[in-house]
């Protein structure tokens, strides 16, 4: 077992998960987090460095990474990669023009060793903003442009949200708690 798989069961014992949450500016990363915690989500400024917040959920305590995604912040992003136990990236399902700039940086993150072995969350956030009838194969684009089926290197998971309307918000815990579980299972 590797110094990193015996640091992640350590602290799954603890029930505490670090999360880190990425993705380009202006996604919704800080809308969704504080969707999470039940607050306001109407007067959301740009971060310009990170939020971090402590959830509890399922007998675990999840520490929240919201970092900043404008450019100029994205070179501090590796700041935060050690110990993460899940990986969230939030795609802007209503911007799917800046897709393959997501994709490019999320493509670096794959190929980050500290990153190796978290859980890996996708969200495809903004899910009001796309007709109903669309939702579907919108999810499949995202699949395709991200390569996610060719991803071997974490369990993935993709779950179309809304930090407006609060849709599938609640399923974000619950999924991120659950893989982590497994993980410790088969440890
Ligand atoms: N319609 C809709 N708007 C959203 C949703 N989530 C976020 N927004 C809006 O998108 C804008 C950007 O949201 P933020 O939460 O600041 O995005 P961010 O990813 O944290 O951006 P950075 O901090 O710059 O990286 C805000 O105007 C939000 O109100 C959503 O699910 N639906
Ligand atoms: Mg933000």
């Amino acid at each position: 077992m590797g110094l990193l798989s015996i640091i992640r069961k350590q602290k799954l014992k603890e029930h505490e998960l670090r999360v880190l949450v990425l993705g380009l500016d202006g996604g919704g990363k800080t809308s969704v987090v504080t969707k999470i915690l039940h607050e306001d989500t109407s007067q959301i400024a740009p971060t310009m460095g990170f939020n971090i917040s402590t959830i509890h959920h399922s007998n675990f305590t999840l520490n929240v990474w919201d970092i900043g995604g404008q450019s100029t912040i994205r070179a501090f992003w590796d700041n935060y990669f050690m110990n993460c136990d899940c990986l969230v990236w939030c795609i802007d399902a209503n911007s799917l023009e800046r897709l393959q700039e997501s994709f490019s940086e999320f493509r670096k993150l794959m190929d980050e060793e500290r990153l190796v072995g978290s859980g890996l969350l996708i969200l495809v956030n903004k899910i009001d903003l796309v007709p109903t009838n669309e939702i579907e194969t919108t999810v499949q684009l995202i699949r395709k442009t991200l390569k996610i089926d060719e991803i071997t290197n974490h369990n993935v998971g993709i779950l179309p949200v809304s930090a407006i309307t609060g849709k599938n918000i609640d399923r974000i815990l619950d999924w991120i708690v659950s893989e982590a579980s497994e993980r410790l299972y088969i440890l």
